[in-house]
């Protein structure tokens, strides 16, 4: 993706009406292939400052494709008369460095650390030795095999990073599921059994951080069925996977 910045100078007597035309010139931003996202925002110690963001898909995507395409000529009679008040209007790539900040907690935070993660896993593997559909796939398991997707878990939710330091990251995990031939019916057992144990020992159950949660388990189990399969090709060289919030977490009321 490519941001545009478009950063304006708008006198006060005049800024209700140019956010009223932002506004109708937004349908049309909503509408566009190329667009990717868009925010308005105004500028807290100079208020005739405003900046627009506009995530295109590509430079080029912006001005062939939007400025040729239906869209453009609603877009530009909606704000016209603003063009002259522009300051800079310039497309930016993203150089990787962003992160949420410390207000926001890690699910691995939030979960309750490694130790909470623990309890997780070792509540859920012994039900799993005791499932007649899992049982059969988990026979060759190491003692410590729930302790290292603890330790999976917590990287992927923001936690430290050990499972990349000490069981081969990405790649290992990867390395574990070949073969195996995961059927759905296996993968959705593991959830509902992971889910059930999560219940049972307590880990939080705000729904934020279960939409959270689940949302991973979803993906990260489909994963495991894709990368099991027989003709599977993994690209070992992929990153550890990283999972946040579905939606801000809860905060409960003092
Ligand atoms: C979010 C989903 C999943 C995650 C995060 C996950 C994570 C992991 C990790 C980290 C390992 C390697 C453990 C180690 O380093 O010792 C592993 C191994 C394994 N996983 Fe998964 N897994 C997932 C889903 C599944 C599912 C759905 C199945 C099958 C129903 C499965 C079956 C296995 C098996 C059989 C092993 C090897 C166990 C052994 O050492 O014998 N996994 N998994």
């Amino acid at each position: 993706m490519i941001t545009e910045y478009i950063r304006y100078r708008i006198p006060a007597e005049r800024a209700d009406a140019f956010e009223d035309a932002y506004r109708r010139a937004a349908e049309q931003l909503a509408a566009a292939p190329q667009c990717v996202d868009y925010d308005l925002a105004r500028c807290e110690e100079e208020p005739e400052s405003y900046i627009l963001r506009i995530g295109w898909t590509s430079t080029d995507d912006h001005l062939r494709g939007f400025r040729g395409g239906e869209q453009f000529g609603p877009f530009l009679a909606a704000i016209r008369e603003y063009v002259p008040l522009i300051e800079e209007m310039r497309h930016y790539r993203a150089t990787g460095i962003a992160g949420a900040g410390g207000s926001v907690p890690s699910l691995y935070a939030w979960a309750g650390g490694l130790e909470a993660l623990e309890r997780l896993t070792e509540e859920f593997y012994r039900e799993v030795i005791k499932d007649e559909l899992l049982a059969p796939v988990f026979a060759g398991m190491s003692a410590d095999h729930p302790k290292h997707v603890a330790a999976w878990l917590a990287e992927v939710f923001g936690g430290p990073t050990a499972y990349t330091r000490d069981h081969g990251g990405h790649a290992g995990m990867v390395r574990h599921h070949l073969g195996r031939a995961i059927t759905e019916q296996q993968r959705r057992r593991w959830v509902t059994l992971l889910l059930e144990a999560a219940d049972r020992v307590g880990l939080p159950d705000d729904p934020e951080f279960r939409a959270s949660f689940v949302g991973y388990l979803e993906w990260g189990s489909r994963m495991a069925v894709v990368l099991s399969a027989p003709d599977a090709r993994p690209d070992f060289k992929e990153p550890m996977p990283t999972w946040t919030w579905a939606r801000p977490p809860w905060v409960p009321k003092p």
